[in-house]
């Protein structure tokens, strides 16, 4: 299910005021938020790579969530999948903490690895990258830039979960590293920073995945 195409690109404040909004005055709990967009992204995953080993790169916060709901949908389709999870899943909060408990009672395999994970990227056919989303601005901190290098090393489809790791969805600024996305995924709205600078150069081809908020509400942001 595909949002209204006609809304226009947001800014990530707008689109992280969608999610208070939904959940104050729509009464929609914030994990069925979450729970869609990881549905949402599982399925267009699907559609642009039906086959072939999928890696997650999942981070601390909600981004890193969408990563572990993703990898459930997956699995049901019958995908191999992998989760690398940068963060012990005793250190996540809230929506993502009980994604990840979701995730390791399914049995999906998770990492969380000390060393660097350029040699368990090769068998990945596409990289998710799960690491950082609205929550984060550049220049990455700790091992999100030597894994989002390792990820640009690697022979695989890559694609951005709401906003490449590294990219600043307002501005459209890269720091460095930043994830080189072929696809990004991108939940509510597009954001405004996609159009500028040489943002298309990490996000490649963007698709907007409904996370179920009403169309009304999205319209009140919409201007
Ligand atoms: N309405 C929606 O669009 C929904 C979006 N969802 C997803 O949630 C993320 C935003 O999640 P949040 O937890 O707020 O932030 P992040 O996951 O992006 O990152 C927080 C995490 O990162 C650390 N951090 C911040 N800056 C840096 C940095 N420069 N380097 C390293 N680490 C950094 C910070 O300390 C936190 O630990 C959104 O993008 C969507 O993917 C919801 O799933 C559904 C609704
Ligand atoms: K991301």
């Amino acid at each position: 299910m595909q949002p209204v195409r006609s809304l226009p690109p947001m800014t990530c404040d707008q689109v992280r005021e969608i999610d208070q909004v939904a959940m104050n005055r729509y009464q929609m709990p914030s994990i069925v938020l979450m729970e869609n967009a990881g549905r949402g992204a599982a399925e267009a995953i699907q559609a642009i790579v039906p086959d072939g080993r999928v890696v997650i790169l999942c981070g601390k916060g909600n981004n890193g969530g969408d990563g572990f709901a993703i990898a459930r949908h997956l699995q049901l389709a019958g995908r191999g999948v992998r989760i690398f999870a940068i963060a012990n899943l005793d250190e996540l909060k809230g929506d993502a903490a009980t994604q990840a408990r979701i995730a390791q009672a399914s049995g999906i395999e998770i990492d969380v690895p000390e060393g660097t994970i350029d040699s368990a990227l090769n068998s990945a056919e596409v990289i998710v990258d799960g690491l950082l989303g609205t929550g984060a601005k550049p220049p990455l901190r700790g091992r999100y830039a030597e894994w989002v290098e390792s990820a640009n090393r690697a022979d695989a489809t890559r694609i951005a979960l709401d906003i490449p790791t590294g990219l600043d969805g307002d501005t459209g600024e890269a720091g460095e590293p930043t994830f080189c996305a072929h696809h990004t995924l991108t939940f509510a709205a597009s954001k405004v920073g996609f159009a500028k600078a040489n943002a298309g150069i990490h996000t490649g081809d963007v698709q907007v995945i409904s996370i179920g908020v009403p169309l009304k509400l999205l319209r009140e942001f919409a201007g």
